[in-house]
C-alpha cells in the first residue's frame, strides 16, 4: 500500500472512529456492535503500528474515553482513570504475559488476579472523614475523558451497594484512613435492563443498545429518582489514597474493599500460571450466561503493587493488565420474514423473524430491524442469510447480509405496509421523517400502548396493569394476549379452553378509572384478589401527581423531566393548555420542537376531552409551582460563621434556588466558601486550599 493510501485509510478510520465514539460516551446510543467497533479501532491500531509517524496526539488510539457530556460539573481525577489493552485470543494473552515476565526480576514471584471485565462504566468514589471517625461518601465521578471526570454524586448515592458511610469500626478492620477513593464498575443487571428497555419502547423512545450504554446513560440522568428506579450494582476493585494505592497487592485491596463493605466481584481468583488464568477464563465462558450481569472477558493484573510500578502505563493503559475479551456471541441464519409492530405513537418498526438459532446460551428467533434507513443500509431482503450478533446485549442485532457459496442470496424486497397491520388504516410517511406510521388516531394498538404505557412505572405506578391484562381489558382472550405481546403462558393456562374476543372493557385511558370489581371478574383467570388489587391500584392512583399526569399522556417528547419542568413553571394543567407556543418556549428545559409538540396536542379535540374526562375522575390537575435557576449551576457553598444579614437556612435556599449546592464541609471541590463573623475552621482549610472565599455582599451579588 502506498503511503499516501495509508494516510486516507487512516484518516478515514479515525473519522469513522470518532464518529462512533460521539454516538458511544456522549448521547449513550451506539449504532454499531461493540465487535464492529473493535474490528475498527484495531485496524487503526494495526495501521499506526506499520506507520508510527502518522500516530497524532489527537488520534483515537491515544484516548481513553468520551468527552464528558454537558451539563455536569467536571472534575480532575487524582489520578488518570485509564482504560485497558485488549487481547482476543490465547496467543495475545501469552505475548502479554511474556512482556511481563521480562520485566520481572529472576527470584520474584510473579501472581495474577483475574477478574470479571463486568460490561458497564468505571466509576471514582470520593470518600472523607465523617464524625466518629466514619467516613462518608462525599463525590462519585464518571471516567469522563480519563483525565476530567463528571460529579454524579446525587445519582451514585441511590445505588444501593454503594455505602453512604463507612464506620469507624470497619475502617479499623479494614485498615483504611478515613479519606480514600473507591474505583469499581457501575453495572445494570440485565433484569433491570430489559424492563427498562421496555418503558423506554412504550414512551416512544428509542430502546439502550446494551446494558453498559443503559448503566451509562442512567447515571448521568439529571433525575436522581429515575436512576433509583433502574437498580444499578456497584462492583469495587481499586482502592486508593491521594492517587496511589493503598495497599501492596491488588488481592489485598479486593480483601480491605469487603471488610470495608463494599461489593467485590465473588469470582476473583489470584493465580501463579497463565495456564491457571486460562482455567479461569473457561469457567467464567461457562458461568457467563447465568450471572444475571454482562461481563465482556476478564481482567487480568499483576497482583504485586510494586511489580505493577515498574511495568507502568502506556499512553492510555496500563501495562500491568489486559482485558481478554469474549468473543462476540453470533451466529447466521436466515431471514424468514419481518413482522411490524405499532407502537404508541404509531410508529411502525419492523422485526425481523429468525430461523431459530442458539447464541449464548438463549434461543433467537427475533431481531430489531429498526427503522427503514437501516434496513436500506443492511442491504437485507427476505431469504438472506444474516449475521445476528448479541454481544454485551440482550437485544439481537443483524450486523450484515451473509453472502457467499453456501448462502445464496435472498430476493423478496421488505416492503412496509400501506396499510396496518392492527386496523387496516392507511400507513404514512412523512416528509423528512424516517419512520412510517398508522393514521389513525384511535388504532386499537395504539390504545393498548396507551394504556400500558399510562400504567406503567414511573408514570402512574398501576400495578397489575401490563400487557396481557391491557390485551384482556381491550377484548383479547388471554391466549391471543398473551400471544399478541410474545408473552409466555404457563402451560395451564395455554391449555385452558380459548375464549372468543369479545367487547372491549375500555376504550380510553380514563375508562380506567370506571372500572369495578365484577367487570374484571368476567375476565379469565382473574379471581376476586385480582380484581380488587388492581381496583385499588387504579384508584390509589388519582393521588399521582401532576407531572406524572402529564408523562401519561403520552405526549410526543415528553420525558419525566420535561414534564417536571411544565409541572413546576406553569403549576396546573389549565395553564399548560392555555399557554401558547411561546409561553411554553420561555418555560425551563422546553426548546422549540417540545413547545410546539405540546401546544399541537392540545389543539386536538380528541386529546382535550380525554383530558377533561381525567379531571372529572379527580386526578391531580394543579402542583406547587417551582423555579430552579441556574445562575450557581454545578456550584458547590460552604457557609461558615455568622453572615450579617441572612440566616444559614435563608443563605441556603437561595443558593439552591440559584441552583448550586450547599455542602457541609470543605474540600478541594468546593467552589466558594461564604464566612460571616466568627468563622472557624472551615475558613482555615478554605484558605489552606486556596479556595475563593466571599462575603455575605459577595454571595449576594452573585445571586444576581
Ligand atoms: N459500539 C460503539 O460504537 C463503541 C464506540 C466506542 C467504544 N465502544 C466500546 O467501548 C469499549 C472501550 O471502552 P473502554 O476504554 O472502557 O475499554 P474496555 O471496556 O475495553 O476496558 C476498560 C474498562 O474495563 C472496565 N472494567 C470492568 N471490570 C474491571 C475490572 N475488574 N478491573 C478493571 N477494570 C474493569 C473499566 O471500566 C475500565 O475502564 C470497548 O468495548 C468498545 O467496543 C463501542
Ligand atoms: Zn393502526
Amino acid at each position: 500500500m502506498s503511503e499516501q493510501t495509508t494516510v486516507k485509510e487512516i484518516d478515514a478510520l479515525r473519522r469513522e472512529i470518532e464518529h462512533h465514539e460521539h454516538l458511544y460516551y456522549v448521547m449513550d446510543a451506539p449504532e454499531i456492535t461493540d465487535a464492529q467497533y473493535d474490528r475498527l479501532i484495531n485496524r487503526l491500531k494495526a495501521l499506526e503500528t506499520e506507520h508510527p509517524e502518522l500516530v497524532t496526539p489527537d488520534s483515537p488510539t491515544q484516548r481513553v474515553g468520551g468527552k464528558p457530556k454537558e451539563g455536569f460539573v467536571k472534575v480532575a481525577h487524582s489520578r488518570p482513570m485509564l482504560s485497558l489493552d485488549n487481547a482476543y485470543n490465547e496467543a495475545e494473552l501469552r505475548a502479554w504475559a511474556d512482556r511481563v515476565a521480562a520485566s520481572i526480576h529472576r527470584n520474584e514471584t510473579l501472581e495474577y488476579v483475574c477478574e470479571y471485565k463486568l460490561d458497564g462504566l468505571s466509576l471514582a468514589m470520593h470518600y472523607e472523614g465523617a464524625g466518629h471517625g466514619a467516613a462518608h461518601l462525599s463525590r462519585g465521578l464518571t471516567r469522563g475523558d480519563g483525565t476530567v471526570g463528571e460529579d454524579v454524586t446525587s445519582n451514585v448515592r441511590t445505588i444501593r451497594s454503594v455505602p453512604l458511610a463507612v464506620s469507624a469500626d470497619k475502617l479499623k478492620k479494614a485498615h483504611m484512613p478515613q479519606t480514600f477513593e473507591v474505583r469499581g464498575e457501575v453495572v445494570m443487571p440485565q433484569a433491570a435492563f430489559i424492563k427498562m428497555n421496555e418503558e423506554r419502547v412504550r414512551a416512544g423512545q428509542s430502546p439502550a443498545a446494551n446494558p453498559r450504554n443503559a448503566a451509562a446513560g442512567t447515571i448521568r440522568t439529571v433525575e436522581p429518582s429515575i436512576v433509583a428506579q433502574r437498580r444499578l450494582d456497584y462492583y469495587a476493585y481499586f482502592l486508593l489514597v491521594n492517587g496511589e494505592f493503598l495497599l501492596p497487592t491488588q488481592s489485598e485491596t479486593l480483601e480491605a474493599l469487603r471488610t470495608a463493605g463494599f461489593k467485590t466481584n465473588p469470582y476473583a481468583r489470584t493465580v501463579a500460571t497463565i495456564d491457571d488464568v486460562l482455567a479461569f477464563i473457561a469457567e467464567a465462558e461457562a458461568r457467563r450466561d447465568n450471572l444475571g450481569y454482562e461481563i465482556d472477558g476478564i481482567v487480568i493484573k499483576v497482583n504485586s503493587v510494586a511489580q505493577q510500578k515498574r511495568l507502568g502505563f502506556t499512553g492510555k493503559a496500563p501495562r500491568w493488565a489486559i482485558a481478554y475479551k469474549f468473543p462476540a456471541r453470533g451466529a447466521v441464519t436466515k431471514l424468514l420474514g419481518v413482522k411490524f409492530q405499532v407502537g404508541r405513537t404509531g410508529k411502525l418498526t419492523p422485526v425481523a423473524v429468525l430461523a431459530p438459532v442458539g447464541i449464548g446460551g438463549i434461543t433467537v428467533a427475533r431481531a430489531t430491524l429498526h427503522n427503514p434507513d437501516e434496513i436500506a443500509r443492511l442491504g437485507v431482503k427476505i431469504g438472506d442469510s444474516v449475521a445476528v450478533e448479541r454481544g454485551g446485549d440482550v437485544i439481537p442485532k443483524i450486523t450484515e447480509v451473509v453472502s457467499d457459496a453456501q448462502h445464496p442470496r435472498g430476493d423478496v424486497e421488505i416492503v412496509f405496509p400501506s396499510r396496518c397491520p392492527r386496523c387496516d388504516q392507511p400507513v404514512l410517511r412523512e416528509e423528512g421523517e424516517v419512520d412510517y406510521r398508522c393514521v389513525n388516531a384511535s388504532c386499537p394498538a395504539r390504545l393498548h400502548e396507551e394504556l400500558v404505557h399510562f400504567a406503567s412505572r414511573g408514570v402512574m405506578n398501576i400495578e397489575g396493569l401490563g400487557d396481557v391484562m391491557v390485551g384482556q381489558l381491550l377484548g383479547h382472550s388471554l391466549v391471543e394476549a398473551a400471544e399478541a405481546e410474545d408473552v409466555p403462558l404457563e402451560e395451564a393456562d395455554a391449555a385452558s379452553e380459548e375464549e372468543p374476543t369479545r367487547a372491549a372493557l375500555v376504550h380510553t385511558v380514563a375508562d380506567l378509572y370506571r372500572l369495578k370489581a365484577e367487570d374484571l371478574l368476567t375476565l379469565e383467570r382473574v379471581g376476586q384478589k385480582t380484581a380488587d388489587a388492581l381496583i385499588e391500584q387504579i384508584d390509589r392512583s388519582r393521588k399521582a401527581p401532576l407531572y406524572r399526569v402529564l408523562l401519561g399522556l403520552g405526549i410526543r417528547h415528553v420525558g419525566e423531566r420535561t414534564a417536571q419542568d411544565l409541572a413546576n413553571t406553569f403549576g396546573s394543567m389549565d395553564a399548560i393548555m392555555q399557554a401558547s407556543v411561546d409561553e411554553l418556549k420561555a418555560a425551563e428545559g422546553i426548546g422549540p420542537i417540545v413547545a410546539q409538540t405540546i401546544y399541537d396536542f392540545f389543539q386536538v379535540k380528541k386529546n382535550r376531552d380525554l383530558v377533561e374526562d381525567l379531571r372529572g375522575q379527580g386526578l391531580q390537575f394543579t402542583a406547587e409551582k417551582k423555579v430552579v435557576g441556574t445562575a450557581l449551576a454545578g456550584m458547590t457553598f460552604v457557609l461558615t460563621g455568622t453572615l450579617p444579614t441572612l440566616t444559614r437556612d435563608d443563605a441556603k435556599q437561595r443558593i439552591e434556588a440559584a441552583g448550586g449546592k450547599v455542602s457541609g464541609s470543605v474540600s478541594k471541590k468546593t467552589s466558594y466558601v461564604v464566612a460571616g463573623e466568627e468563622a472557624g475552621s472551615k475558613l482555615d482549610k478554605a484558605r489552606e486550599l486556596g479556595l475563593a472565599v466571599l462575603d455575605e455582599a459577595g454571595l449576594l451579588q452573585l445571586l444576581g
